[in-house]
């Protein structure tokens, strides 16, 4: 579903990604986890073309990254939400639903305003929404159009404590889906509940990615002990 293969992003002379390569099966949940300024953000951000890399290929779904055909695959949820003053939270819904042909758009939005207490801010404003309200907003665009490859940038960041119950509910649900999903976030312990399979990054560079089980073989440390460990500087 995706192909990374030796991804270079340098900002002017800072080589923020160093030579990368990944993959992501169909179906496959992986945690991207690393200390600020590890580049999963800039990893994320190259692979949805936000950020032009300065070598090396992206497949999407065995296209170009950015191909139309590429993009009619997935879904983006970036850290920072953004949403369009002038919209409302309903019609932020339409317009993406129009944008990717969504049918039955009326239901699933109604489902997911419903999810994240939203039905009654449906009527706001983008430019009137709390932080937290434009990411959920952000989070209910991305799945209407029912994607079967989603990146989510440390997406629980700024939601209430129910709304990331929902949100581990919901990637539950896109698994069982058979939704291929790529998340961002600090929050190891989720990840180590939720993905089949952790990526860690440290410097430009991925200094581990196995399964849990793998990663913890022959050690009675914990997953939070294991990425201390691999993203330690060597003389702390
Ligand atoms: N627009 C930019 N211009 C210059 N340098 C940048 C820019 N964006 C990121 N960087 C640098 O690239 C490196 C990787 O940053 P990135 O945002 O990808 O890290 P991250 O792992 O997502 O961090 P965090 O956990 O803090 O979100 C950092 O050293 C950062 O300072």
């Amino acid at each position: 579903m995706l192909e990374v293969n030796g991804l270079v992003k340098r900002y002017g002379d800072q080589e923020a990604l160093k030579n990368i390569s990944f993959s992501l099966a169909g179906g496959e949940v992986v945690g991207l986890l690393g200390p600020n300024g590890a580049g999963k953000s800039t990893t994320i951000k190259c692979i949805v073309g936000l950020l032009r890399k300065n070598s090396g290929d992206i497949l999407i779904g065995g296209y170009d990254h950015q191909s139309i055909e590429a993009k009619k695959i997935f879904s983006y949820i970036p850290e920072t939400p953004h949403v369009y003053d002038l919209l409302t939270v309903q019609e932020h819904l339409q317009f993406v639903s129009q944008a990717y042909y969504v049918t039955d758009w009326q239901l699933k939005a109604e489902r997911y305003l419903e999810l994240y207490d939203l039905i009654d801010k449906k009527d706001k404003l983008g430019r009137d929404l709390s932080k937290g309200m434009r990411q959920k907003v952000s989070i209910c665009c991305a799945l209407i159009c029912d994607p079967q490859l989603l990146f989510f940038d440390e997406p629980m960041i700024g939601l209430d404590p129910k709304a990331i119950k929902h949100t581990k509910m919901l990637f539950k649900e896109l698994k069982e889906d058979g939704k291929t999903i790529l998340v961002s976030t600090h929050m190891i312990d989720s990840v180590e509940s939720l993905a089949d399979r952790v990526m860690i990054m440290k410097d430009g560079n991925i200094v581990g990615n196995d399964t849990v089980p793998n990663l913890k073989a022959n050690s009675d440390a914990s997953l939070e002990d294991l990425f201390l460990e691999m993203t330690s500087d060597s003389d702390e």
